[in-house]
């Protein structure tokens, strides 16, 4: 929202300035992350692994909390490396010493963190191996469960084009999947996860569905939105 004590923007935004629009436009940047960066959907399937993990073992709210800060901090990380590549791109087009170490430094930092959640997912696994090995059947229901719904996901933020039923049939198997896994789940707060991912990678498809038709049409991205 913008103080009304200042000058109006130069750019005045074109759908709306309320908190309402403001999450609009939050999101579209979280999908458009998604949409045009490989990494961020690579994120995306591992953090969906790390939901079906949470969701099918016992874990303590603090290894619950460490784990999903963590989620949200590399989520967090590669969507301002995404915004750091465009402003970068925008300021210089031509090779320029400054743009790669800054754009190398965005990554590293990225990197950073996604190792640091590898070692500590490993560092809770093995910390909670008892409970890992006396949770079989739960283990073996994520397994049978959560390996189509991970399929779902990864069909969804593919970047293939391939016709609007596909994109549909892996949304609504990943919905029946979503509710089968959350009728006897470890966490609620997981589960909260994996169906808010889901719900990311179908708005994802959507909008790669969408600029494929633009560009076919030859319509401006700009002028759809408005
Ligand atoms: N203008 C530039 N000048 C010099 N080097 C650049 C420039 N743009 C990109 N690079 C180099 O190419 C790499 C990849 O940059 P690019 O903009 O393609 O990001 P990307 O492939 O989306 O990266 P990421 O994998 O971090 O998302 C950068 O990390 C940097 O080393």
């Amino acid at each position: 929202m913008n103080d009304p004590a200042l000058p109006p923007p130069r750019f005045p935004s074109r759908g709306g300035s309320g908190l309402l629009a403001s999450f609009r436009y939050a999101w579209t940047g979280l999908i458009h992350t998604v949409v045009h960066q490989r990494n961020m959907r690579v994120h995306l399937v591992s953090a969906v692994l790390v939901g079906l993990v949470g969701s099918g073992i016992w874990l303590g709210l603090a290894e619950k909390v460490t784990l999903i800060f963590c989620v949200m901090l590399i989520f967090f990380a590669e969507i301002l490396n995404s915004a750091l590549e465009h402003l970068v791109d925008l300021a210089i087009q031509q090779f320029d010493e400054k743009a790669r170490l800054a754009k190398d430094a965005a990554a590293a930092g990225v990197m950073v963190l996604a190792l640091g959640t590898v070692v500590i997912f490993a560092a809770l696994l093995v910390h909670n191996w008892e409970t890992v090995l006396n949770s079989g059947p739960q283990i073996a229901r994520q397994v049978v469960l959560g390996v189509p719904f991970t399929a779902c996901i990864t069909l969804l933020v593919l970047p293939r084009a391939r016709p609007a039923w596909v994109d549909g049939l892996a949304f609504v198997g990943g919905v029946v999947l979503m509710v089968l896994l959350a009728m006897r789940t470890a966490s609620s707060v997981f589960t909260a996860l994996t169906a808010g991912l889901l719900v990311v990678a179908g708005a994802a498809a959507r909008e790669r569905r969408r600029m494929l038709g633009q560009k076919k049409t030859g319509a401006s991205p700009v002028s759809h939105r408005a």
